[in-house]
């Protein structure tokens, strides 16, 4: 079953035009990863699957809603599709126990006893169960994002998506949290979409990488055909040269 459509999709900032005819489906339970040059609009494609940007063309289809209809309730999208960003957002003034519980109890109203114990399990699935009542500003970068997936986890979300969550990190953290998506790709049945330039994470546990570039899908490939293969397209070859070489 697919979790998420794209049909001719296009995307405009004013005149800019940021998006040319998506055409993507992702199926239930697949881990994509996206990447390309800066600028490309990876970002941009991953924030129209929960709303946080609209489209102008085209039909975007997510959990089965098509999210260009006015009925769509977009927090029952968001609600099954979380998203982890670059930068963590975590809740500054609340504690990590707090930031993991606030969503679930406010909009799901999972009882309180209930949502603890989750918390505190998803605490311990990510390393971090001894740090509950600190504030954010209290842990690393990486334990924040680590923190910051497992509040998306406590809404138990059919998809997931991350838009480069590794790079706003120092090098000695990124692994923790790789870690972290690893397993929740390799023992859920979620969907993962992530944007990143860690090609390792990609090798290791996606189903599919997908290339963009100026605002096009110029890739769409498995695993094994988009790093053993030769990728079709030139410019696809050149970015993994160089990614791969530094
Ligand atoms: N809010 C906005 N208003 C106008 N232009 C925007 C806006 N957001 C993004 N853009 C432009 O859209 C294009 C795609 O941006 P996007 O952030 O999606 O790319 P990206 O591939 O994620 O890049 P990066 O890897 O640098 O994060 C860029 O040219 C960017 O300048």
């Amino acid at each position: 079953m697919s979790m998420i459509e794209f049909h001719n999709v296009e995307k405009y900032y004013g005149e800019f035009h940021a998006l040319h005819d998506i055409n993507l489906t992702i199926d239930s339970g697949e881990t994509v990863v996206l990447i390309g040059p800066s600028g490309s609009g990876k970002s941009t494609l991953i924030r129209t699957i929960n709303g946080l940007e609209t489209i102008q063309k085209g039909q975007l289809i997510v959990n089965g809603q098509d999210l260009a209809q006015k009925a769509t309730d977009m927090n029952r999208i968001r609600k099954n599709v979380g998203m982890v960003f670059q930068h963590f957002n975590l809740y500054a003034n609340k504690t990590i126990l707090e930031n993991i519980m606030l969503a679930p109890r406010l909009v799901l109203k999972r009882p309180e006893a209930e949502n603890k114990k989750l918390a505190m399990d998803l605490l311990d699935q990510v390393g971090l169960v001894d740090q509950a009542a600190k504030l954010p500003a209290q842990l690393s970068g990486g334990q924040q994002q680590r923190i910051a997936i497992a509040r998306s986890l406590a809404m138990k979300p059919k998809a997931l998506l991350f838009d480069e969550p590794t790079s706003a990190l120092d090098p000695e953290m990124i692994d923790d949290v790789l870690n972290v998506m690893t397993d929740i790709a390799r023992d859920s049945a979620m969907t993962m979409l992530v944007v990143t330039h860690e090609m390792g994470f990609a090798r290791e546990v996606a189903n599919r990488v997908i290339f963009m570039a100026d605002g096009r899908i110029l890739e769409d490939d498995s695993k094994e055909h988009f790093f053993n293969g030769q990728p079709e397209n030139e410019r696809v070859r050149q970015f993994l040269a160089k990614i791969i070489t530094h």
